[in-house]
């Protein structure tokens, strides 16, 4: 299979990213950090969620943030929503797009959402429902498809019943999340061969944490498999705080040099992304985990 000629990145940061950190992060940094992505040419950011503040409590202020963004036309300002409350939550703060959030594995669902899977499922139907309804898209994730940190290896075979549900309930996307970051290439290509029979490739997105440095390579071997959406996080922040030991998604930066050394299309600044990554990062108080923007910021 060619290479596509463009690609779209989903901007995880600011929620994947700054949903891990335990230090508390302003309204305002989180909405510098959105309003800097939007200048560097994003046109799809996740910018918070509407889940229980007591289970995570970095995305408590998510109202404020959307409330305060400069949203620009064209671009995509989504917030993640487990069950009905946080859909109404979330079209109550202005937001257009929510996603749901799936596991393929049982335990990582007990521990991340307090329910099994078939219960999450269950549970989304309202939501697709309201949002149907309201006219709000609803994007899908699969979390642990290539490993769980609880059962260890994911079979590609659980992954696809779980992305099909996602995808006939109305999910216009369903993104498959290397949770822990154990996926390898060869596996990545395996997963989205197997899902691919259940669910378009061109619906399917990859999500990948870098925690075995394994995540650039599997989104060239997504690539390969015909894969067109990527999720990653600018200065590669983040991590779940419901796997232990997971760090960040894949850097964007790293993600769109690839793509510019590959002359796939995306319409992202490199420069302005990496002032970006870098102003959040020094907020943070921490080492830049772009390896892009740390070779760019030393010359
Ligand atoms: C799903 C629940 C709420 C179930 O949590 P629960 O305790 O089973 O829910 P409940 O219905 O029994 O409610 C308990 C309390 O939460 C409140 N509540 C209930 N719903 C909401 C809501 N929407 N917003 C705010 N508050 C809410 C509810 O009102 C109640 O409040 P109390 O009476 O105790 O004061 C909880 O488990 C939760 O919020 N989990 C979120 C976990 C999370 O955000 N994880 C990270 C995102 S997933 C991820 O990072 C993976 C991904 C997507 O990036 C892909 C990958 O890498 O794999």
């Amino acid at each position: 299979m060619s290479l596509p000629s463009n690609v779209r990145l989903v901007e995880v940061g600011p929620r994947d990213g700054l949903q891990n950190e335990a230090q508390p992060i302003s309204v305002a940094d989180k909405v510098r950090l959105v309003d800097d992505l939007t200048a560097a040419g994003l046109s799809y950011i996740e910018v918070g969620s509407f889940v229980s503040p007591k289970w995570v409590p970095q995305m408590g202020g998510s109202a404020e943030v959307f409330a305060q963004i400069q949203q620009k036309p064209g671009v995509t300002y989504a917030a993640l929503a487990p069950n009905l409350r946080g859909f109404e939550d979330a079209l109550a703060a202005g937001v257009k797009e929510v996603a749901v959030f799936a596991a393929a594995s049982e335990a990582f669902s007990q521990r991340n959402i307090n329910c099994s899977i078939d219960e999450s499922l269950q549970r989304f139907v309202p939501i697709m429902d309201a949002a149907r309804e309201q006219g709000v898209r609803v994007r899908g994730y699969v979390s642990c498809v290539l490993g769980c940190p609880y059962e260890g290896a994911v079979k590609a075979e659980q992954v696809a019943p779980v992305a099909r549900e996602l995808f006939e309930m109305g999910c216009y996307e369903v993104s498959l999340g290397d949770t822990i970051g154990t996926g390898t290439p060869g596996a990545t290509r395996r997963l989205f061969e197997v899902v691919a029979a259940h669910v378009p490739r061109a619906q399917l997105a990859g999500h990948f944490h870098d925690t075995y440095g394994q995540a650039l390579a599997n989104v060239y071997a997504s690539l390969l498999e015909g894969i067109q959406v990527f999720d990653s996080s600018v200065a590669g922040l983040g991590g779940c705080p419901y796997a232990k030991g997971a760090s960040g998604n894949v850097a964007s930066e790293d993600v769109l040099y690839m793509l510019q050394g590959l002359g796939i299309e995306t319409g992202i600044d490199l420069e302005q992304l990496i002032l970006a990554g870098q102003r959040i990062s020094n907020v943070l108080g921490r080492a830049n985990g772009s390896r892009v923007a740390r070779a760019r910021n030393a010359v």
